[in-house]
């Protein structure tokens, strides 16, 4: 049984918007997987219908597993233990999560003896421990979160995810705030935590190349659904899906002097999400679509045997059996094909 499961989620807000569009995708114990997406794709929505967060009034349909409890159907006090013992979240803005005017070591201890997942005489223990385990000297208990700098700030936010010992962790943005060497303690203390504790990991990112890094597998969303899915640095390295690439071009490549690609911006933005195009929601943006596109929706297709996307292209490659799908999904060879302003170096 896999840690986590979601199967055809939907989640529709209050005023219409369709934010999340039959998700499926599943995590296993000492798994890391890594969502992307920009701003605006349902990658947030989906991390709060997963424990059941979002506002009243949204509607949410589907099944959510986690160690094949339906969280779905889960009665208000069994959500409640599973929100921090099952599963728990970490935000980006650690400033806004923690409350400014109580002591760290007060508010990681919180959940704990609120789910009394440690008895009561060692809870201070239990905070000094969590604290040294993100890299935090104990002491830092008395601090209040003016007193912390931005990454220890989101060191204490992992260690209150921590604090009930989950099974999963959902770091939604988690350092998205902070400097780009703080950014990389981050996400190795993240990697470390969830090697060394066999978590599984949700990590939720607009940077492909942050999420490539950290993960083993990515699924990229756009308007709400999943549109390209696979090993996380085969993903980056060469997406299949248009989206996926241009995506994957946003960013530049690290260290890598060979690298043929430029940080470039996507042109346009996701649609809205209550007022979606036909077809393939992607086609208004898309370099390479095809007259189609615009009425045909794209479902994901199985582009061999660990990755999968929802592009005519791909699947045109695959119902040809062509063993370069990449070339096909480039357009190199789609004579209808609008000139690749995106992603088209590939
Ligand atoms: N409470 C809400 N009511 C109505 N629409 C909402 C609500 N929250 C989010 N949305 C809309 O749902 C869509 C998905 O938003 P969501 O925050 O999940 O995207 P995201 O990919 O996580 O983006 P970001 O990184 O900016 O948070 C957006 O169009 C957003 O405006």
């Amino acid at each position: 049984m896999s840690l986590l499961e979601v199967r055809d989620l939907h989640v529709t807000y209050a005023n219409g918007a369709q934010a999340v569009r039959g998700v499926d995708l599943t995590v296993d114990a000492g798994q890391k997987l890594g969502i992307a997406g920009e701003s605006g794709c349902g990658k947030s929505t989906l991390a709060l219908a997963l424990l059941r967060l979002l506002p009243a009034g949204t509607k949410v349909t589907g099944q959510i597993l986690l160690k094949g409890e339906d969280v779905l159907a889960m009665k208000w006090g069994r959500l409640r233990a599973v929100r921090w013992a099952g599963a728990s979240i970490v935000f980006q803005g650690a400033m806004h999560s923690l409350n400014a005017v109580h002591r760290i070591g007060d508010q990681i201890a919180e959940p704990i003896r609120l789910h009394r997942t440690t008895p009561p005489g060692k809870v201070r223990e239990r905070v000094a421990e969590l604290l040294e385990h993100v890299g935090l000297p104990a002491a830092r208990a008395e601090a209040y979160p003016h007193e912390l700098s931005g990454g220890q700030r989101q060191r204490v936010m992992i260690a209150m995810a921590l604090a009930c010992a989950p099974d999963l962790i959902i770091a939604d943005e988690p350092t998205t705030a902070l400097d780009v060497m703080i950014q990389a303690q981050i996400l190795r203390l993240i990697e470390e935590l969830v090697a060394e504790q066999d978590l599984g990991l949700i990590m939720i990112s607009h940077d492909l190349a942050v999420l490539s890094d950290t993960c083993d597998r990515l699924t990229v969303m756009y308007a709400g659904r999943v549109v390209e899915e696979g090993p996380a640095q085969e993903v980056y390295d060469d997406a299949l899906h248009p989206y996926g690439k241009a995506l994957s071009a946003a960013f530049p490549r690290i260290g890598d002097p060979s690298s043929r690609f430029a940080p470039r911006g996507l042109p346009g933005d996701p649609p809205d999400p209550s007022d979606l195009p036909s077809g393939c929601t992607f086609h208004p943006r898309c370099p390479v679509a095809l007259d189609s596109c615009t009425t045909e929706d794209q479902v994901l297709v199985g582009a061999g045997e660990l990755r999968r996307a929802a592009c005519v292209h791909v699947r045109e490659a695959s119902t040809q059996g062509a063993a370069d799908v990449s070339d096909a999904a480039d357009g190199s060879d789609t004579s209808d094909a609008s000139d690749a302003s995106v992603g088209s170096e590939r």
